[in-house]
C-alpha cells in the first residue's frame, strides 16, 4: 500500500450512500470490491472485509465477482497505486480511488486471461461510480482516466514497474526481507505469492488411500493427481460443497507443504500428543487420521478454537479442545509429560501469501521482531513438556529466516538436551510445477514443488 488512509476515509466508507446497481452487474461487484480494498488499507483483513461487504450481496455468484476481483487487486494494489497516481493530478475521495483501482486490476490482466473486454471494463466502473449520489461528480475522471490509461496501457505499466514495489507489489521492506533471506530465489518466491494457490486435499488415511481417492474422482471426470504421500491436487478448484467424500470426512482442504507436518511428528497409538497452536485445526485432524492417539488441541483464541470443533465434527475425530496461551502451561498442563508436541506457531505468514495476499499490506517490518521474541517465548515454554525421548516439531509458514533456520538455531543452542532431527528445514513457495531447484523431497512420480512456504525443525529430548 503506497498510501496509509487516515481514520477520516475509514469514516467516510462507512457512510456510502445506498446503492441502487444490480447485484449481478460488474459495476455492483467493483463497488464492493473497492470497498473491500478500503478495508484491507485501513488495517483490515480481507476475508473479514469481504464478509461485511458481501451482506449486500445476496448472489452466491455476486460474491464470487467482489472476491475474485478484491483478491486480484491484493495481488496489484502497487501497481494499480501507481498507475493511479500517474494519471490523476489530484488525488481524488478514496472509495473513487479503490474503483479505479479495482478497474486497473482488471485491465492490467493480458487480453489472452482477462475476465472482462477493456470496455465493459471502463463503463461498469464508471456505473459503479454514478451509482453513488456522493462520488456521482467524479464520473467523468473515472472515464477519462481509465480511457487515457487504455491508450497507452502496455508503455504506462512498463513506466510504472521501473518502481520495484509495481513491479512485484509488495512494500519495499518484504521485498528486502526476502533480498536478504533468500538470495538465490527471492523473484521466483515473489512471483508465487502472485500466482493463485491450487487447490489440494488431503485424503483422510483412516478412509481411503490416495490412488483409491483419485480413482473416485476420476469415476466423476474430475482431474487430480497425487502431490504427496497424503496429498491430492485438483486441476480445477471446486466448491468444498462439490468435491466428493469432502462433506463425510475423507478429504479435507490442506496444502501440500502444510501436510508435511503431521508426517514429521510420526505418531504413533497410544502416544500422548499435544498440537500447541491447533486453530483451526488442519493438522489436528491430519494427526488424529493417522494414529489413535490422546490428542490436546491447544489455542489461545477461543473464538478460534471454535473451528478445530467444527472441522473435527466433520472428520468424525475427537481431540481434547483446550483455550490457553502456549506460552504459560500453568494455565492448563495437567503434569503428564508429552511425546510429541507440534509447535506451529503464530508467524508472519509470508510464506501463504499466495492464498492471503493481503497480508503483505496489513504487516510492517517491525512486527518481526516481536514475533521472533513470541516464538521463543512459546517453544521455552513447551520444551520442559516433551518427555524424555519424546519430540517436538517447530513449525511456522514463513520464508523468512529470522522466523525459521534462525530460530532452529537459537533453540538447539539454548537448549543442551535438545538434538536436531532430520527435517526439511526451509520449503520454498514455487508456483510452477516441478520447477527446477525446489527444494523438498518429491515422492517418486509426483511433484510437490506447487506448495506454500513453510519451515519445520525437529528436536527430540535426550
Ligand atoms: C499458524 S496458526 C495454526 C494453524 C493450525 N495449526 C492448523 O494447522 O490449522 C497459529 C495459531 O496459534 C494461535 N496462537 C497464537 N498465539 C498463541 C499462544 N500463545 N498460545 C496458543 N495459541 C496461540 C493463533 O490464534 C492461531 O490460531
Amino acid at each position: 500500500m503506497t498510501d496509509k488512509p487516515s481514520r477520516r476515509h475509514t469514516a467516510a466508507h462507512h457512510r456510502l450512500s445506498v446503492l441502487k446497481l444490480a447485484p449481478d452487474s460488474l459495476a455492483f461487484a467493483l463497488d464492493c470490491a473497492a470497498q473491500a480494498v478500503g478495508a484491507v488499507r485501513a488495517g483490515s483483513a480481507l476475508p473479514a472485509a469481504l464478509q461485511t461487504v458481501s451482506a449486500s450481496a445476496k448472489h452466491a455468484v455476486a460474491r464470487g465477482a467482489v472476491q475474485d476481483i478484491a483478491y486480484r487487486a491484493m495481488r496489484r494494489l502497487a501497481l494499480a497505486d501507481a498507475l493511479l497516481h500517474k494519471l490523476v493530478k489530484k488525488a481524488p475521495p478514496p472509495h473513487v480511488a479503490n474503483v479505479l483501482v479495482c478497474a486497473f486490476t482488471l485491465l492490467t490482466d493480458d487480453e489472452a486471461h482477462a475476465a472482462y473486454a477493456p470496455f465493459t471494463v471502463v463503463d461498469q466502473a464508471v456505473s459503479a461510480i454514478a451509482a453513488r449520489r456522493e462520488f456521482s461528480f467524479a464520473k467523468g475522471l473515472v472515464n477519462a482516466v481509465l480511457r487515457n490509461f487504455l491508450r497507452e496501457r502496455d508503455a504506462l505499466i512498463d513506466e510504472a514497474r521501473t518502481n520495484p514495489v509495481a513491479r512485484w507489489n509488495y512494500p519495499q521492506w518484504w521485498i528486502d526481507a526476502v533480498k536478504r533471506g533468500q538470495p538465490e530465489a527471492w523473484e521466483r518466491i515473489l512471483e508465487a505469492g502472485n500466482a493463485q494457490g491450487p487447490l489440494t486435499l488431503r485424503v483422510n488415511a483412516r478412509h481411503a488411500s490416495v490412488d483409491e481417492y483419485l480413482a473416485r474422482l476420476a469415476d466423476v471426470h474430475i482431474d487430480a493427481e497425487a502431490v504427496g504421500l497424503h496429498a491430492v491436487r485438483l486441476k480445477t478448484p471446486m466448491p468444498v460443497e462439490r468435491i466428493p467424500g469432502f462433506d463425510e470426512g475423507v478429504v479435507s482442504v490442506q496444502d501440500a507443504g502444510a501436510q508435511r507436518a503431521a508426517q514429521l511428528l510420526d505418531v504413533k497409538d497410544g502416544m500422548r500428543v499435544l498440537d500447541a497452536c491447533a486453530a483451526p485445526g488442519g493438522k489436528t485432524g491430519h494427526i488424529l487420521e493417522l494414529a489413535n492417539v490422546e490428542l490436546i488441541a491447544l489455542e489461545s483464541d477461543a473464538e478460534r478454537a471454535g473451528r478445530i470443533e467444527q472441522n473435527l465434527q466433520r472428520l468424525k475425530l475427537d481431540a481434547r479442545i483446550t483455550v490457553g496461551d502456549a506460552g504459560d502451561p500453568a494455565q492448563w498442563f495437567d503434569g503428564a509429560p508429552f511425546d510429541r508436541i507440534l509447535a506451529d506457531v503464530p508467524c508472519s505468514a509470508s510464506g501463504i501469501v499466495r492464498r492471503h495476499p493481503d497480508i503483505r499490506w496489513l504487516r510492517r517490518a517491525s512486527d518481526i521482531e516481536a514475533l521472533v521474541a513470541e516464538q521463543r517465548r512459546i517453544l521455552s515454554a513447551l520444551w520442559p513438556l516433551v518427555a524424555k525421548g519424546g519430540e517436538l516439531l517447530y513449525v511456522t509458514c514463513s520464508i523468512f529466516p529470522e522466523e525459521g533456520e534462525d530460530q532452529a538455531r537459537w533453540f538447539g543452542a539454548a537448549h543442551e538436551d535438545a538434538v536436531r532431527l532430520d527435517a526439511p528445514g526451509q520449503l520454498l513457495p514455487t508456483a510452477a510445477r516441478a520447477s527446477a531447484g525446489a527444494v523438498q523431497d518429491s515422492p517418486a512420480g509426483t511433484n510437490i514443488a506447487d506448495h506454500d512456504g513453510f519451515f519445520y525443525a525437529r528436536f527430540q529430548k535426550r
